[in-house]
């Protein structure tokens, strides 16, 4: 008798669209779906032993690993990764790309290393530097902190001294700020990538009230069935310079009209591009994981 896999998808909820639809599609693919609440893992090193106990019982092995985890808890997913990853299991992103994708600087450190074009931003611990940063990025200017998501935590200062007193009140609070130019296109485009290959895309368009285009910012969505293809190629190497099989590639026009990548998402929402595309995105991620995770040598990463 062939053993069913089991395929394990980290989320803290069960009822969010995405984690539903991904427990239906390992259904779906014949697999059997385990949920696990990172909250609710324990991990335990002992010697040269690691193991994870899930309520109060170890975890017995998993074929495969979908990390769906938030932007506050992305240690606790990265570490929860790293174990999945020991004990041989298939890990859609690994606990590496998942760590540098969420930093919003390191991670538009590694594109520019890797050839991808972003939009001129400014990282800084000092006041005294915040001055320099401001009169080079220009007015308006975004202002992001290191980490969130759904725009949370990305604002607009319209005036120099607007900025300066946003970026003082970062620095006071964090440490470390991050401001980048802005970009007036009002929309921007997101790219599904899954194992090198872009699979969907969406247009996002701010609305009237505000600047950023997220959904969760009441920016509207519309299919893009043909994404130019100098599009597809910077999202796969975008998704590729930091190491996600499955990456939400978000990407803006600069005054020139020259593709800049803000940022790579590792858990991307399946909901609006699934709503827009009618894809069933959930479905064809589960069944190349499926493949991925019975492949002679599935791939492993640190
Ligand atoms: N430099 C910029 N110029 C103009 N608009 C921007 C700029 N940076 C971000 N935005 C807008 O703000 C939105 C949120 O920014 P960003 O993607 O960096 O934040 P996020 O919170 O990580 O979002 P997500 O949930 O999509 O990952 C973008 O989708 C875009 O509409």
């Amino acid at each position: 008798m062939v053993a069913v896999p089991r395929v394990a998808i980290l989320s803290r909820h069960v009822e969010l669209y995405s984690t539903r639809r991904l427990l239906d599609a390992v259904v779906a693919a014949g697999a059997d779906p385990v949920l696990l609440q990172p909250e609710q893992c324990l991990l335990m090193l002992h010697d040269t032993q690691a193991a994870l106990y899930y309520g109060s019982s170890p975890l017995a092995p998993c074929a495969a690993v979908i990390p769906r985890v938030g932007t506050p808890i992305t240690n606790l997913g990265a570490r929860l990764l790293r174990y999945f990853a020991g004990e041989g299991s298939c890990c859609l992103n690994s606990a590496g790309a998942l760590e540098l994708s969420r930093d919003k600087f390191a991670s538009l450190q590694a594109l520019v290393a890797a050839g991808v074009a972003v939009p001129q931003t400014a990282y800084f611990t000092q006041a005294g530097q915040r001055d320099l940063a401001v009169s080079s990025l220009g007015m308006p200017l975004v202002q992001k902190l290191l980490s969130g998501s759904q725009g949370v935590g990305v604002s607009l200062a319209d005036t120099p001294a607007a900025a300066r007193g946003m970026l003082d009140t970062v620095l006071h609070l964090q440490h470390e700020a991050m401001a980048q130019r802005f970009l007036s296109g009002r929309q921007d485009i997101r790219v599904i990538v899954l194992f090198g290959k872009v699979i969907a895309a969406m247009r996002r368009e701010a609305s009237a009230e505000d600047f950023r285009s997220n959904l969760h910012c009441g920016g509207r969505a519309s299919a893009l069935p043909d994404l130019p293809e100098d599009f597809a190629v910077i999202a796969r190497r975008s998704a590729a310079a930091l190491g996600l099989s499955f990456a939400g590639v978000d990407i803006m026009l600069a005054e020139d009209q020259r593709p800049l990548v803000l940022e790579v998402n590792p858990v991307p929402s399946l909901e609006g591009i699934e709503a827009v595309t009618g894809q069933d995105i959930a479905g064809t991620l589960v069944k190349a994981l499926l493949r991925q995770a019975s492949s002679p040598s599935p791939q492993l990463q640190p």
